[in-house]
């Protein structure tokens, strides 16, 4: 059996973790300053986040000609985030063969004591030697199953025993599309409860394409998810994640406890979060189109760009995105769907 991680006390519900400074770093285009990054973990962690993600938005290795490279590099930001948290324990994502091995390694190194390993939603077995090295590092372990709409909750559940057997501790389903709603949240998070049982922990990540992050959330706490991930002020790819500050009110009227301190995270959100950001994120025409169509939120910066060079429309370009069920890794392929929008138009 899989030793579940020792980060909760008797006293809360679940565990909030920020993924400003990671999913936050799309809607940047990864050019975080070590002093927005030592500004917003002191912040959040003065507001009582135990967990803060910390990495390039696609993960350790990120940094690339396909992604987008970042202006700091990220084991620098890793580094300074492990020195400048008093509480939280700093948290770092990988994408098997985006980030490798040694990549896991030096983050430690640096500091980092959650090891959150995404795949695509059917392609679990990718990330079983990672899961083992990182347990066997002693680090703490979470794994991602990304654009979890795209498959049923039995799917899911199966992808799930795969990482919980390599080591993983909390299984998230990832809605990185931000295309679930509701039941089809809580139908996920219980299928894998149900497989894992007491083996492991189960998580939701949310993206706020269709409105309903905080409410999702919720439905995910109340199938069994005990992991949440939010962004302070929505700071994530597409509209943005599940916005902490307003997550944490919710729980606070419904009796969930998460111990961060509502005022102070709405203070950290608004006076140190806002201005690290170079827009709010929106909940426009392009990311309505992504949370309908089914499109990672990360492809949206890629796509702005693609449809600006080619003359297309953004949102139009996300939608073929969609039919084309395009994952994680092609967004190369945005290229050749606004080339085939444009000779169409
Ligand atoms: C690499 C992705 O941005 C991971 C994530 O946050 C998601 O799929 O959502
Ligand atoms: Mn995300």
């Amino acid at each position: 059996m899989t030793e579940l991680p020792r980060t909760f006390s008797e006293s809360l519900d679940l565990r909030v973790t920020d993924t400003s400074l990671r999913d936050g770093s799309h809607h940047k285009r990864h050019q975080f300053t070590a002093e927005e990054v030592r500004d917003i973990v002191a912040a959040l962690d003065g507001a009582g986040v135990p967990v803060i993600e910390v990495t390039h938005g696609d993960g350790l290795g990120g940094s690339s000609f396909n992604y987008g490279f970042s202006r700091t590099p990220e084991q620098e930001l890793i580094a300074l985030a492990a020195r400048t948290a008093v509480h939280a324990r700093i948290a770092f994502l990988m994408l098997p063969g985006v980030g490798v091995l040694d990549d896991i390694v030096r983050a430690q190194d640096n500091g980092a004591a959650v090891c959150r390993i995404a795949t695509h939603c059917t392609e679990a077995d990718v990330s079983e030697q990672h899961f083992r090295l990182a347990r066997q590092r002693g680090l703490e372990t979470v794994g991602f199953l990304m654009m979890a709409h795209s498959q049923p909750p039995e799917s899911l559940a199966k992808q799930a025993r795969i990482m919980v057997d390599a080591g993983c501790q909390c299984v998230y389903v990832v809605d990185s599309a931000g295309a679930l709603v509701l039941e089809q949240v809580a139908d996920r998070v219980a299928a894998i409860v149900a497989e894992v049982g007491d083996d492991a922990q189960v998580g939701f990540h949310g993206h706020e394409n269709l409105g309903v992050a905080v409410a999702n959330s919720i439905a995910a706490a109340r199938a069994g998810a005990v992991q949440i991930d939010g962004s302070a002020r929505r700071f994530g790819a597409g509209a943005g994640n599940t916005p902490v500050e307003a997550f944490v009110g919710v729980c606070d009227k419904l009796g969930i406890r998460t111990g961060v301190d509502f005022f102070a995270m709405a203070d950290a959100a608004e006076r140190v979060v806002r201005p690290a950001m170079p827009q709010e994120c929106l909940l426009d025409r392009s990311a309505l189109m992504m949370g309908y169509a089914g499109v990672y939120s990360s492809f949206l910066k890629h796509a702005e760009r693609q449809a600006e060079r080619y003359g297309v429309d953004a949102g139009d370009l996300l939608v073929r995105a969609g039919e084309r069920k395009l994952v994680g890794g092609q967004e190369d392929q945005l290229i050749t769907l606004a080339l085939e929008l444009a000779s169409s138009g």
